[in-house]
Parts: C-alpha cells; sequence; structure tokens
C-alpha cells in the first residue's frame, strides 16, 4: 500500500478504462478518495451498486469540484464537450488528464477550454479488452502494461512525477513522448491492426453466407483473434480513426501496398518473394523474443514511419 498521492481523485467516464483506474488507485491506496459520474443514468447506477468508486455524481461539475485529479474517461470525441462543461469547475491547481487512444486531436480539443490554473498531463495506457462499460474494469489491467504521457514541455516537473508515480502505483511503465510522434506510433501498433481486424471479420462474415457458417465452424486461433479485436467498441473506435486521421491513412496506405505486393507474388507464383517476406516478419519477432523484451511491448523509439 502507498501513501496517497491525491486526495481527491475524479473520473469523467465509468467504463473500462476509469472503472480499472478506480479498482487500482483505490486497492493500492494512490488517492484518499476516488469519485465519479457517467453520461446515462444507467451507467452511474451499475458503477453505485458494483461499488466501482466512493461516491457516483449526477454531473460532471458536481465530480470535478474539489479534486485534485481529474481524469476524462469518455470516447475521444466526446473530450472537448466535457473540458468545456467542467472547466468552470476545477480546482486551483487540479492536474487533468484523459486516458484518450489519440492525442493530438484530443489536446487539440481540450487545451483550448483549460483555464491557466489547471496542469494538462495527456496519458494513454496501452492497455484494454474488446470489453466496455462499469463492469469491465479490473483492478490488475495496467499491471506491466506501458502508459505514455504527452505532457507539454513547460509542465511542472513535480505535478508530471507524482502524475508518474500515480500509473506506475498502478503497476504501470510510463514513458513520455510528443503526442505527434505517439500518434504515429499508435496507428503501427494499435489502430491499423484493428481496421485490419474489423475487415478481415466482415469479409468472414459476408463469406458466412455463402458457406453455411463454415467460416465460424472452422476458425483457427488466428481469425478467432481477429473477432475479438473486432468486438471492440463501435463508438470508441470510430472515434480513433476520425481522430488519427493522418497517420492511420498513411499506415493503412503502406499496408495496402504491401498487400497489393503479396497478391501479385501469389497471382505470379513468385514463392521467393513470400518466402522472403515472411522469413523477414519473422525475424522481427524472434527479434524481441531474443531481446528478452515482452512481446507486447513495441520499440516506440525505433517505430518511425517516414
Ligand atoms: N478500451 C480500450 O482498450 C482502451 C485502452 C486505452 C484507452 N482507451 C480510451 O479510453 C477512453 C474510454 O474507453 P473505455 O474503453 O473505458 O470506454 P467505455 O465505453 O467502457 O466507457 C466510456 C464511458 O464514457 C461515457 N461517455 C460516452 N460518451 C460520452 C459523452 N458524450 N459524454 C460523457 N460521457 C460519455 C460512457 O457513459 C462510459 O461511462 C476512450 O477515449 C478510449 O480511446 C480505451
Ligand atoms: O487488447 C485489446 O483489446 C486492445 O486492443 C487494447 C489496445 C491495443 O493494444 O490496441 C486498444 C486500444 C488502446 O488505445 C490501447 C490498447
Amino acid at each position: 500500500m502507498s501513501a496517497p498521492l491525491y486526495n481527491r481523485v475524479a473520473l469523467i467516464g465509468l467504463g473500462l478504462i476509469a472503472g480499472s483506474i478506480a479498482l487500482a488507485a483505490k486497492r493500492r491506496g494512490l488517492a484518499q478518495t476516488v469519485v465519479g459520474t457517467a453520461r446515462s443514468a444507467a451507467t452511474r447506477e451499475t458503477a453505485a451498486r458494483i461499488g466501482l468508486v466512493d461516491k457516483v455524481f449526477e454531473t460532471a461539475a458536481e465530480a470535478v469540484a474539489d479534486a485534485d485529479l481529474v481524469i476524462l474517461c469518455v470516447p475521444v470525441g466526446a473530450m472537448a464537450s466535457v473540458a468545456e462543461d467542467i472547466a468552470p469547475h476545477l480546482k486551483s491547481g487540479a492536474v487533468l488528464s484523459d486516458v484518450g487512444s489519440v492525442k493530438a486531436a484530443v489536446i487539440e480539443a481540450v487545451a483550448p477550454h483549460l483555464p491557466d490554473n489547471v496542469v494538462f498531463i495527456p496519458a494513454h495506457p496501452l492497455a484494454g479488452t474488446e470489453h466496455s462499460g462499469p463492469e469491465a474494469g479490473f483492478a490488475t489491467l495496467y499491471e506491466n502494461r506501458y502508459c505514455l504521457l504527452t505532457p507539454p514541455e513547460d509542465t511542472d516537473a513535480e505535478d508530471l512525477s507524482r502524475y508518474i508515480a500515480f500509473w506506475q502505483g498502478m503497476g504501470a511503465k510510463v514513458e513520455t513522448m510528443d503526442a505527434e510522434h505517439h500518434d504515429r506510433v499508435l496507428a503501427v501498433t494499435s489502430h491499423v491492426p484493428h481496421i485490419i481486424a474489423y475487415t478481415m471479420v466482415g469479409v468472414a462474415d459476408d463469406l458466412r453466407r455463402v458457406t453455411n457458417s463454415e467460416v465460424i465452424k472452422y476458425s483457427a486461433a488466428g481469425f478467432r483473434d481477429f473477432t475479438r479485436i473486432a468486438a471492440s467498441d463501435p463508438t470508441m473506435w470510430r472515434d480513433v480513426f476520425l481522430n488519427n486521421e493522418t497517420a492511420t491513412l498513411e499506415i493503412l496506405g503502406r499496408f495496402t501496398e504491401e498487400l497489393f505486393a503479396l497478391q501479385r507474388a501469389i497471382r505470379k507464383g513468385d514463392g521467393d518473394h513470400l518466402h522472403d517476406y515472411f522469413t523477414r516478419t519473422r525475424a522481427i519477432r524472434r527479434g524481441i523474443l531474443d531481446a528478452g523484451q515482452d512481446t507486447d511491448a513495441p520499440d516506440f523509439g525505433r517505430i518511425k514511419p517516414e
């Protein structure tokens, strides 16, 4: 049990990510009190019934009053309106953060609403599941996972180190980087892989009508993994793609080029091309394993799409 880093933490939105923060922060003693609010009455009722936070408020304005740390845990597209709503009620000196999967667009949407006496430290925990809502949260979600922070350069060192300690207290490995770099890296490691999974499952669903459910019946582990990813929350992912448009389109363009090259190799019977390509990709995974790195952990410095 650590000493509380914050007296009062307020979570706006009470789904998977906020629920996991609430449970981890309480379990590790990182906050004296954790409060929260959500847009829908049903979510607020569920969160109160399962005791997710110490107190559930009806409005975001009430929830943030007197909070030392406020974390926006809503879909990326809702960040601006929530920030506008709470801005006049934030305590002077409070730290405001978010957990959005995209950083540059969230900073652009949130920062203009904030008063000068509030410290904005954007964050993105690289941890999640395909489940959403208040009952999806669990206390160990962030253990041994990265949490990326994209603080403005002039962020007060003490505010930053306290917030880093908060995520570390929940078991996360924290790194800082600039928001644009974050968005390019995540386009490669998370956003484009998700759209590929969505597409593959969509294609299989179309085929199912042709093959009379054989696609599902004989689906192998690889495809099942795709269906898990493609079961992720539609609102969250719609907002990710609409708000990381440039980087995802760039990476999707490269993906499509490579796919066409592989398609051509298959059509032309060019086994050497296929073999060389698969040898290269296998070496990437082996290199990660040989370096003793967690396969979940991308090298953030190395992934720099031109
Ligand atoms: N799920 C993941 O794997 C994952 C991982 C890291 C970061 N994130 C990011 O975390 C954030 C929350 O994701 P989640 O998985 O917890 O989602 P979730 O659907 O489980 O929870 C979202 C919460 O936001 C509330 N909400 C939705 N629209 C709102 C609006 N317009 N105004 C106010 N509240 C609103 C919902 O009621 C719910 O309480 C998103 O920005 C997402 O990009 C998600
Ligand atoms: O494991 C999963 O379900 C996830 O997709 C989690 C995942 C990812 O790794 O891509 C999804 C989106 C986030 O912004 C961070 C984490």
